[in-house]
């Protein structure tokens, strides 16, 4: 089975208006392999206007989503409301998500449920702590996650999980290629013996964590590593080599 390479970008809660015009015009420059999908996530006040404004290739996420239709959820939207925006993709259980928000491992695979069955694909964030890692539970931590995930979720077809360590999100501390394929690995091998093998074959798994126009070829190499959530990077014009990087 081959498995598309998938090139995610977390804009975060970053970007002004004309900010977000200079991007869009970036990605509808930047030349995207056959091989790969590219989803960029803008704050959703400007998710329309990038959905509008970009390429057909380049699919909008959001960068979270509750777990209900409709109704009194101040400052929520719902997956409906995004699949009626022509959104097909959701960021759900980003660290910052977990950290600042306090969203639980039970809650991201509820909602990670929820938008799967109102149609939309969802790019699953779960990765350890630097203490977590400095005491040898990652795959403890991860496998937790995961597990709160397949809790709620039978169907993987539409799912991505991003591993993104916490450690290196936003440091400049990228994880070597051989500690994110190390990870990735052991992550596929849980999805065979707790999913199916089928859901380990066809899963992606996408490596996030200070990835940049420099280290993403080297990354990308590694046979368990199916593409990136990028944050900074996604900001800037080196996205488009971290986009080509998937076809080397
Ligand atoms: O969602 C993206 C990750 O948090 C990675 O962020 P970063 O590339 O700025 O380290």
């Amino acid at each position: 089975m081959t498995r598309n390479f998938f090139v995610g970008g977390n804009w975060k809660m970053n970007g002004s208006l004309s900010q977000v015009n200079s991007l869009v015009e970036i990605l509808n420059n930047a030349s995207v392999p056959s091989n790969t999908e590219v989803v960029v996530a803008p704050p959703a006040i400007y998710i329309d206007r990038v959905r509008q404004a970009v390429k057909k290739e380049i699919e909008v996420a959001a960068q979270n989503c509750y777990y209900k239709a409709s109704g009194a959820f101040t400052g929520e939207i719902s997956p409906e409301q995004l699949k009626d925006m022509g959104i097909n993709w959701v960021i759900i259980g980003h660290s910052e998500r977990r950290e600042i928000f306090g969203e639980s491992d039970d809650f991201v695979g509820a909602k990670t449920a929820y938008a799967l069955s109102a149609g939309l694909g969802v790019i699953a964030c779960i990765g350890e702590k630097l203490e977590e890692r400095e005491s040898g539970k990652t795959e403890e931590v991860c496998f937790r996650q995961l597990k709160a995930i397949a809790s709620h979720v039978k169907d993987w077809t539409h799912v991505v999980v991003a591993y993104e360590p916490v450690w290196a999100i936003g440091t400049g501390k990228v994880a070597t290629p051989e500690q994110a394929q190390e990870t990735h690995a052991a992550l596929r091998k849980w999805l065979a013996e707790n999913v199916s093998k089928e859901a380990a074959n066809n899963t992606r798994i996408l490596y996030g964590g200070s990835v940049n126009g420099k280290n993403a070829a080297e990354l990308g190499k590694k046979e368990d590593i199916d593409g990136f959530l990028v944050g900074g990077a996604s900001l800037k014009p080196e996205f488009a080599d971290i986009i080509a990087a998937s076809s080397q």
